[in-house]
């Protein structure tokens, strides 16, 4: 049975992308390139975000170990990229199709504005069957300012765009419910949306370029499936994987995604970082949050504020036992919400669709 997806981002890691020497492999990102293109007559539309920009540096400069690690990674990705995106263009170009460069930080997520005008960008991309390819601009992006990994960013472009599937290729054929070394361990192929228990058989090792490991993965893969994304994790190294993946002829690990949220849900749900504001809520509201019914955090269910915040921030809402339940948007600043603490009658502090909850 083929997987109906019509927008798909894929995300392909720096181990993917290079030989175990770690410098490029040519040849698997010219197969990489025919699989997208092979998609792309099936009227699919592709996003590409890939990494590789300090993999193709490393392989064009030597630097001497004692240079500062974080000031030899601008150098390399800065160089890197360039090659990495003449790469793709040439190999796109012999598929007659043209391919954009996209580069991203942190801080282009921060505020709505900002964050549709990328949107708009993408639209016109996609509208002109022009397949951007995104990365980090690790050039600027240095320590706090950096995305976990590209698994992250991957996930934040495909809540952006609606897509409706994110197929991210690793080195390996999904997440094994054990050490995939071992040879009794197995591909875990589907993944429900109320499993979140991954540190119990995925460990903190990482490939050897990657960033993030396997559990930035899981738990972003569990976060944008509970948007509405189908998530597949497989191995990008296998002949015509993405082709496989859709007609589901290969093994690898789905989440399955949830009810589709809405635009604005997707932003809140990828705004934690962002969070100014802190309210404690009872465990009437909780539960009234928490039920299958659309309810809004009203003031008679606040215990306190936490934290201060002006209209329209994102706000945390925490419970009596200082658990982190849901994110949302306030409807008022926090010197009204004090005067209104566990008053009945009263405007929602945060209306049910600005409200993303988390637990
Ligand atoms: N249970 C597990 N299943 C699969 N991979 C795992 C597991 N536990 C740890 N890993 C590690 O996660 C690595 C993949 O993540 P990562 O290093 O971020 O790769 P990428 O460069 O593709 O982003 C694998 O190479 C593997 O060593
Ligand atoms: N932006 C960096 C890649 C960072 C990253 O997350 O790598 P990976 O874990 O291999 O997907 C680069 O282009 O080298």
């Amino acid at each position: 049975m083929d997987l109906n997806y019509k927008r798909i981002v894929i995300k392909v890691g720096s181990n993917v992308l290079t030989q175990a020497n770690g410098l490029p492999d040519l040849h698997r990102i010219e197969h990489l390139v025919e699989q997208i293109a092979a998609i792309k007559k099936q009227n699919k539309e592709v996003i590409l975000v890939s990494s590789g920009a300090v993999a193709f540096g490393r392989s064009l400069l030597s630097v001497s170990d004692k240079c500062d690690a974080v000031a030899t990674r601008q150098l390399f990705a800065s160089i890197g990229q360039v090659k990495l995106i003449n790469t793709y263009s040439d190999l796109f170009k012999k598929q007659n199709l043209v391919c954009a460069q996209v580069l991203v930080t942190k801080e282009d997520f921060r505020d709505r504005l900002h964050y549709l005008n990328m949107k708009n960008c993408f639209d016109i991309l996609i509208q002109h069957n022009v397949v951007p390819v995104i990365n980090e601009n690790d050039v600027i992006s240095v320590t706090e300012l950096m995305f976990t990994d590209n698994d992250e960013l991957a996930g934040l472009i495909a809540s952006l765009l609606n897509a409706d599937a994110l197929i991210i290729l690793s080195n390996v054929d999904g997440i094994f419910n054990g050490d995939p070394k071992n040879p009794d361990s197995k591909v875990i192929e589907h993944i429900d949306p109320d499993f979140n228990n991954f540190s119990e058989f995925i460990s903190a090792k990482k490939s050897q370029f990657g960033r993030g490991g396997m559990i930035t993965k899981s738990s972003m893969a569990h976060k944008i499936s509970g948007l509405g994304i189908a998530v597949h994790i497989a191995n990008g190294s296998t002949e015509n994987v993405i082709a496989k993946v859709l007609k589901e002829k290969v093994i690898n690990t789905r989440f399955a995604p949830q009810k589709i949220a809405s635009g604005k849900k997707k932003w809140i749900a990828n705004s934690e970082n962002y969070v100014t504001g802190v309210v404690r809520i009872n465990d009437g509201a909780k539960l009234a949050l928490t039920s299958s019914k659309a309810s809004s955090l009203l003031p008679v269910g606040l215990i306190g504020i936490e934290k201060d915040f002006k209209k329209g921030d994102i706000i945390r809402l925490i419970d009596q036992d200082n658990l982190a339940i849901g994110l949302g948007i306030a409807e008022y600043n926090s010197e009204k919400a004090k005067e209104r603490v566990g008053l009945k009658n009263q405007k929602a502090l945060v209306h049910y669709d600005y409200l993303f909850l988390t637990h």
